[in-house]
Order: C-alpha cells, then structure tokens, then sequence
C-alpha cells in the first residue's frame, strides 16, 4: 500500500506552514500558507518573516527567546488577519529553527460563530430540533450543513452523517430540490421563502430560510425549514371539488324545488318563503316525519304538507287529513286510532281502524295539533316512540308505518305553560320544523298568487276577468289577517261579483278603502297628482303607516321595510308620520 509522505502531508495540509530557521527567515512554505498571505510572491525560501509577515514574525521571535510554543493567537496586522501557532524545533536541546501554522481569520471566525450559535452537544436542543414535523436544516453562511433533524433524515432517505459537512448544492445536483436559498437568505440577511419542487419525488416543498446574525449583523447560519405541501395542495384541490360538487348540487335543488313548486302550484317567489320549501323538499326526499308546520291561519300549512308528501317516495299512498279541532274531542282519540268491537256503546260491531292505520305507508297530517286533547297526545307521543298503534278497547298492537306532520297556528310553548300541551310531545315534533311566513311579509307573492287564483277563477266560472296590476300593487299595503286563504277569497269574490271585466272595484272594497281614500283625499287638494311618482307616494305612505302599526322604533320600521334608518326617518317627515 502506498502511503503519503511527509512532504505530501506539509503540502496537502489545510492550514498554512511556514518554517523559519532562528534567525527568522523563512526554510519552508506550503501551498495553503501562500494562498492564505496576501503578498504571497514575496513569501519565499531565504526571505525573512518579519518582512513579509510582521508581526507574526515578531511572535517567531518571542517563541525563539522563551522557547516555549504559542496557540491560537490572534495576530492583526495590515495585511495579517490570522489565528497562529508556533513551536521550536530544538535538536540537541537547542532551538534551531519554528514552526508557524496558520489560519485566515474569517474561516475561524465562521467555525466559531456556528459553535456560538448552536451547542451541538446540547440533548435539549437536539431533541426540540427532532420532534418537529417539518424539516429543519442548519446551514453555515458557506452553505454547508451544520445539523439537519430527523424529518429531513427521513424525506432525504440519509443519515445526518452523510448529509453534514456537505454543501447544500450537493443535494440540488442530486435532484432532492430545484434550487437551494441560503445564497439568497445570506444575500439578502433576509427571510426568504421559496416553493420548490423535488425532482426525484415530485414532492411540493414550501422551503423558509431565516439567517440568524451575529454581533456584527453578519449572517452565522441560515436556518431553513422545509415543509411537504404535496397533501395540503391534494386536500386543497379535493376541497375545491367538493365546493365545485356542492355548488352543482345546490343549483340542482334550486332546479328541481322550482320544478316541484310549479308541478304542485305552490307560489313562492319571496326569498324566505323559497328556502321554506327548499326545506320542506329535502324533509320528503329524506322521508323525514315528525315534523311541525307553524304559521298563522290562512298561510298555507296545509299546502306545504301536501307538498311534502307528494314530493316524497310515499305520494302514491295515503294522505290523510284530520283537523283537531273539528272534531268533537269525544270522538278525536277513536278516529286517531280507531276502536274494537264492544269498545263502547254504539261502537261498530266489526271495529273500525284509525287514522293513523288508514295512512300506513303514506302521511297522517294532525291540523291544529295543539287543539289534540291530552290522552290523544299520551298517545301519540307513545306512537312517534315506536310506531305501534292499539285501538281503544283493543288488545293487540299494530305496526304502522306513516309520517307524521302536524301544524298549527296556536303558540304551542304558551299552550305548554298552561298545561294544555305536552312538553315532550312539542319537543318531538320540533326538532323539524317549518314555519311559514305571513302574507304580508311576501310582497312578492302577492303578484303571483293574485294572478294564479285569478286564472283558476276564470277557468272555474268561465270567465275572462282581469285585475290592474295598480290593484295588486296596492293589496301590499293590506295586512291580510286572513292570509292566502283571504287573498284566494278576493280574488274568487272579484270574478263571482265584478259586473266589469276588471275585478278591480270589488278587491278594493275587500281591503277596505284606506288607499282609495288616500289617493281621493291628496287629488282633492292637489290636481297636479296625475304622475306615477305621486300615486307611490300615496301607497308609500300607507304601507309606513301600516308597518307604524306593527313597529314603534325608526330601527325596528328600517328593519321590517328594509331601508336605512336616516331613510325612514326622512320618509316619515316628508309624510308627516312618527312612531308611537
Ligand atoms: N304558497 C301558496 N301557493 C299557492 N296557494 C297557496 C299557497 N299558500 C296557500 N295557498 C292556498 O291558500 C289556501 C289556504 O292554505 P292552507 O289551507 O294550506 O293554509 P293553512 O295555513 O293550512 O290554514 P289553516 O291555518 O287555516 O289550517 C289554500 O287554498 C292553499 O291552496
């Protein structure tokens, strides 16, 4: 085996030698004591030391005269920026010449710096540094590795071994990353962020490289922390399909509750009312039962039942309609679940079935529940928890399945307070719940209801009446305690009694004579009103004072109408009109 020698080893050695004899001149230099001299052409054989490197030749001397070696000095000069150690060489137990080795201060000073920052040795450190899921790099400011955790151990499939003492381009060339950022972190003695792409892995990597600065504000190290994004990218495009998905679905229930609304001709073009129904579909496509319709008289409970009965997979089957408060409380248990023979005098010899045993497979709609006396309600409750029914004086259960929906328009809670309703049947039925707005909060289905109930009309009594779309305008500023039950009423009123094409006359008598008068009286006194604008005046007026009837706050007024509170307030000066 061929081995170095000596003057391999001198040559080779990364620190500079000078050798001098004991007179200071120089005997011997190495490649690495040149390239760290400046004036290196003058650091010959034969040349004296002091006059190439002063004051590290002044050191040489003290060394010669106390015979004793100096380490690690720190030697400044004008062209001497080194760390220095220097022995004798005795022969004979006498100095014959030294040895000087050397190191370019900067080189020291980053070695040192890094050892500053970070106490390798610190357990403490390193076991912080390793539990983190991202990867973390230590790199020096000459770009080579100083540590790496072991998440980075794990993407780069190396031991820290391997990859310390590197330089970071070592690990661009072999296609773990794009490109590296520490010149530019070093640069710039800023954060820098970078994405990178592994070329190997196909791996996203959001890279951040933080220099972290000595005393001076020079950069010591960058730390870089890497973090695979890949999975956050994949989930965040898996997010965006679900949301792209759940728009098309949402746009196709908009779709299919239009159909829906016109193939049952329920109105509901007022925003509200539209989501109302949108719900009411999805309790019929999900077969839902047990639910609570609320809403005044007239508002259309019973419609949105039916709805959601014939809008689900039961619409073949039995809708079965019992209004509780029709029927004769004494009756109303008997025909909810029926009875056996010899139940009770002048009971059917045969027996006779229930309600809710007619509407097995389809829906039992209970109006007016609250009007449901209490054994009725013991009863029902028992039915919702096991869907069983036993008929009075009978002995055995039946099964049925059918949904359940019930409405009122009572205030079931008051009704709960004065014990004329039972809490945990309330709370059975509440948990799906519909409550249907009051006419007069849906302007816009005043247009379309008025027209639809007029086309029937006329198909009905064979007719070709018409209304002022003025008229309509005008029912706006009516309450309508009667709600759409009222407005079908007028409507059919209108085409039974008008003597003329329009049915005009007859629905302004119906809504009483509040906006006939007003715009009689503001013509009387003013001949100018002919424009439109004036006309809606009269009516905007009305309907501020109809809704001071309701609300007696600007705030609450600003709210109901949906305008600016400084708006109503204007408004009500121009009109002359204040709160209560
Ligand atoms: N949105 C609507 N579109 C079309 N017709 C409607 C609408 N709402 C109600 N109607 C009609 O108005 C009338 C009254 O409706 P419905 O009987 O459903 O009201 P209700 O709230 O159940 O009344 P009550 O409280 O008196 O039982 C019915 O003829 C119904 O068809």
């Amino acid at each position: 085996m061929q081995l170095p020698d000596t003057e391999q080893i001198f040559k080779h050695c990364v620190h500079g030698i000078i050798g001098t004899d004991v007179d200071g001149k120089v005997t011997h230099v190495n490649d690495s004591a040149r390239n760290i001299v400046k004036k290196s052409d003058r650091l010959v054989e034969g040349v004296s030391v002091l006059e190439v490197l002063p004051e590290t030749g002044k050191l040489i001397f003290k060394v010669i005269e106390k015979r004793k070696p100096y380490f690690g000095y720190q030697v400044e000069g004008k062209e001497e920026h080194l760390i220095v150690s220097i022995n004798v060489i005795q022969k004979d137990e006498k100095v014959i010449g030294t040895v000087c080795s050397f190191v370019d201060m900067k080189e020291f000073e980053s070695v040192a710096r890094n050892l500053d920052f970070i106490d390798l040795d610190d357990r403490k450190f390193e076991t912080v540094f390793d539990v983190s899921f991202d990867g973390l790099w230590l790199i020096g400011s000459d770009g080579k590795v100083i540590l790496i955790n072991n998440a980075v151990e794990k993407s780069l499939g190396m031991k820290k071994s391997e990859v310390i003492g590197q330089h970071v381009q070592t690990f661009v060339k072999r296609g773990f990353y794009n490109m590296t950022l520490t010149e530019e972190v070093v640069r710039t003695r800023k954060k820098v962020s970078q994405l990178q792409t592994a070329l190997m892995t196909k791996k996203q990597i959001l890279c951040t490289g933080i220099p972290v600065l000595d005393k001076n504000g020079e950069v010591a190290m960058v730390v870089v922390n890497e973090r695979d994004i890949s999975r956050l990218i994949a989930i965040q495009q898996e997010l965006d399909e679900v949301t792209r998905e759940k728009e098309r679905y949402k746009d196709e229930l908009a779709l299919l509750v239009m159909h829906e609304l016109q193939e049952n001709e329920v109105v509901a073009e007022n925003h509200k009312m539209r989501s109302i129904m949108q719900t009411a579909l999805k309790f019929a496509k999900m077969d839902a039962s047990d639910i609570l319709i609320q809403g005044e008289s007239g508002t259309g409970k019973g419609l949105a039942a039916k709805f959601i009965h014939s809008c689900g997979k039961r619409s073949a089957k039995p809708f079965i309609q019992i209004n509780c408060a029709a029927i004769p409380e004494a009756i109303l248990e008997a025909e909810l679940f029926g009875y056996d023979k010899g139940a009770f005098t002048g009971a059917k010899e045969s027996g006779k079935p229930g309600l809710i045993e007619l509407a097995d497979e389809g829906t039992l709609f209970l109006d007016e529940i609250g009007e449901l006396p209490p054994a009725g309600q013991a009863k029902l409750l028992k039915y919702l928890d096991d869907h069983q029914v036993m008929r009075i004086g009978g002995t055995t259960q039946r099964k049925v399945d059918c949904i359940i929906i019930a409405a009122t328009n009572q205030d079931l809670e008051k009704l709960i307070e004065e014990k004329k309703f039972r809490a945990d049947l309330y709370y059975r039925l509440n948990s799906l719940q519909l409550t249907i707005p009051p006419l007069r909060e849906r302007p816009e289905d005043l247009f379309e209801l008025t027209n639809q109930f007029l086309g029937k009309a006329n198909e009905k009594f064979g007719t070709n009446n018409k209304i002022n779309p003025m008229i309509i305008a005008m029912m706006q500023t009516y309450s309508f305690p009667g709600n759409v039950r009222e407005l079908k009423n007028i409507i059919n009123k209108g085409v039974v009694m008008s003597e003329s094409e329009f049915i005009d006359r007859v629905v302004i008598e119906c809504i009483g004579k509040d906006v006939m008068e007003e715009v009689a009286k503001a013509s009387e006194q003013d001949s100018r009103i002919k424009s439109l604008d004036d006309i809606m005046a009269i009516f905007e007026k009305q309907i501020i004072k109809n809704a001071i009837a309701q609300y007696n706050s600007t705030r609450e007024l600003a709210k109901y109408l949906n305008i600016s509170q400084p708006t109503i307030v204007r408004k009500l000066k121009k009109y002359g009109l204040s709160t209560r």
